[in-house]
């Protein structure tokens, strides 16, 4: 597998060595040695999520605070995405930084993620399946997020905004200059 580096610290990139026969295809989706050795750090993965969406659902900009952030692994199953990672950390080097990749079945490709990074993604294919892995409980009480289009980070979803498909919650939350200092959180 290849891990790189993104521009967001502490945020990688994985895309895994596929090994193709006769039969199909076979890849190791995660290989927790390989992974923290590399990333220099231990990362216990406690929850795995999945998600089915149709063309132009939008979940995002979601991330939960404090004591419960979460890091993610995040990967598609069937599909494509426009993923998208914010550094919401103050002391990080890459505050307020915005990483986005197309994740599909075709790449192959994941991003990790570390805590205090907001997550979204809209849905490029007719449908997505989307899979990944918290290294922290959900917990309701904590939920956070930010405005999909907030002007402040103007992010370019690749989806005509009027075609888009958000919930009644995601499509009420506030913008990054809104947020409460609560939910700036420290790496
Ligand atoms: C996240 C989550 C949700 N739920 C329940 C709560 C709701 O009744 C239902 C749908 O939740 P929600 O509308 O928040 O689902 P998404 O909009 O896909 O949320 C996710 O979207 C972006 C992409 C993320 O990165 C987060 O992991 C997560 O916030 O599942 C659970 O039971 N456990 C969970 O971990």
């Amino acid at each position: 597998m290849k891990i790189e580096k993104t521009h967001i610290e502490g945020c990688y990139t994985i895309t895994p060595k596929i090994f193709y026969d006769g039969r199909g295809y076979f890849f190791e989706s995660y290989n927790h040695e390989k992974f923290t050795s590399f990333i220099g750090k231990n990362v216990d993965f406690v929850q795995d999520n999945q998600s089915f969406s149709t063309k132009g659902v939008l979940r995002g900009l979601h991330f939960q605070k404090g004591e419960y952030a979460q890091a993610k692994l995040v990967r598609v199953l069937q599909g494509k995405v426009l993923d998208v990672t914010v550094d919401l950390r103050k002391d990080s080097p890459s505050y307020l930084k915005v990483f986005t990749m197309e994740l599909s079945d075709k790449n192959n490709t994941q991003v990790f993620m570390p805590r205090g990074c907001a997550h979204g993604f809209v849905t490029l294919s007719e449908s997505a399946i989307f899979s990944y892995k918290c290294d922290n409980y959900y917990n309701k009480a904590s939920e956070g997020g930010m405005l999909f289009n907030d002007p402040f980070f103007n992010i370019d979803w690749k989806f005509p905004e009027k075609e888009l498909i958000i919930s009644e919650k995601d499509l009420v939350l506030p913008t990054f200059k809104e947020l409460k200092e609560d939910f700036i959180i420290k790496s």
